[in-house]
């Protein structure tokens, strides 16, 4: 059944909510020992480096063609290259992913792992155990806050995704004190990286504050930075290609390194 705000969903993205809906859940409650997102960004930041959480993302509505690369090979590049936290896909209808995907790389690396998926019910949340997991404000309109307290209860470090201001207080209500904000309007998919820097003003201090989705360059990403982006999630533009280059591209685009390219 569709609500008033999904009226306005772009057609690929009503066909991920429709599947997200059906999905069933895990048997059994996870209980998580989550690695500290918050403590991998100051590390990075203590080092001189730009917190990047780079993406697993094999396809997408957006994106030509599927990356079949091993995945778990993609994660062990993209951390050598100096990626902060992995987000890994576990949508197999529009994402070529899965939640085995996820297992294997949590398993391979040490750093903080996003479970990236459209979970829209509690028993969803016991599909797989992971560092982070994402719950979109506009996918779960009337219990955001018990969703956050549920993913809390396992152990797990909610990321509440955000697209306006709107989206924002209501995430702050219901607790979150990781957010992202998507650039990336699930309207009509075209991203405007001016999304984020209207929305990341309004945002407290204590809150560590993802920008999502159309990072391209390392210009991109410097303007994120500078409109207060404590880490970027970045996917199609590491994905393309040498994805331990493209993380080390991201995670060196400080002020200082602008001025040697
Ligand atoms: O990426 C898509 O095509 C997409 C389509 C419909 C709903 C969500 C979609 N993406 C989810 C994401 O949030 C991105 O994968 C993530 O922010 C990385 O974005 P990008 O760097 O632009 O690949």
């Amino acid at each position: 059944m569709m609500n008033a705000s999904e009226d306005s969903l772009a057609p690929e993205v009503r066909s991920i909510l429709d599947a997200a809906r059906d999905r069933p859940g895990g048997d059994e409650r996870v209980s998580v020992t989550a690695r500290s997102f918050p403590d991998a960004v100051a590390a990075t930041e203590a080092a001189g480096r730009v917190p990047v959480v780079a993406e697993v993302k094999p396809t997408s509505p957006t994106t030509d063609g599927e990356r079949t690369d091993d995945p778990v090979e993609l994660a062990r590049e993209m951390v050598a290259g100096g990626a902060t936290a992995l987000s890994v896909l576990t949508e197999p209808d529009h994402f070529g992913g899965s939640v085995e995907n996820l297992r294997r790389i949590r398993e391979a690396v040490d750093v903080p792992v996003l479970r990236k998926d459209f979970v829209v019910k509690e028993s969803q949340l016991d599909a797989v155990e992971s560092d982070l997991v994402l719950l979109i404000a506009r996918f779960v309109p009337d219990d955001l806050s018990d969703l956050v307290a549920a993913a809390r209860e396992r152990g797990f470090q909610p990321l509440v995704e955000v697209h306006s201001r709107a989206e924002l207080e209501r995430a702050l209500d219901a607790g979150a004190d990781i957010v992202g904000v998507n650039n990336r309007d699930l309207g009509k998919l075209d991203v405007d990286l001016e999304t984020f820097e209207s929305v990341a003003p309004h945002v407290p201090d204590d809150v560590t504050l993802l920008a999502e989705s159309g990072i391209l360059t390392a210009e991109d990403a410097r303007r994120m930075r500078a409109a207060g982006a404590d880490a970027l999630l970045i996917g199609t533009a590491i994905m393309d290609g040498d994805v331990r280059e493209n993380t080390e591209r991201f995670a060196t685009a400080t002020p200082e390194t602008e001025k040697l390219e």
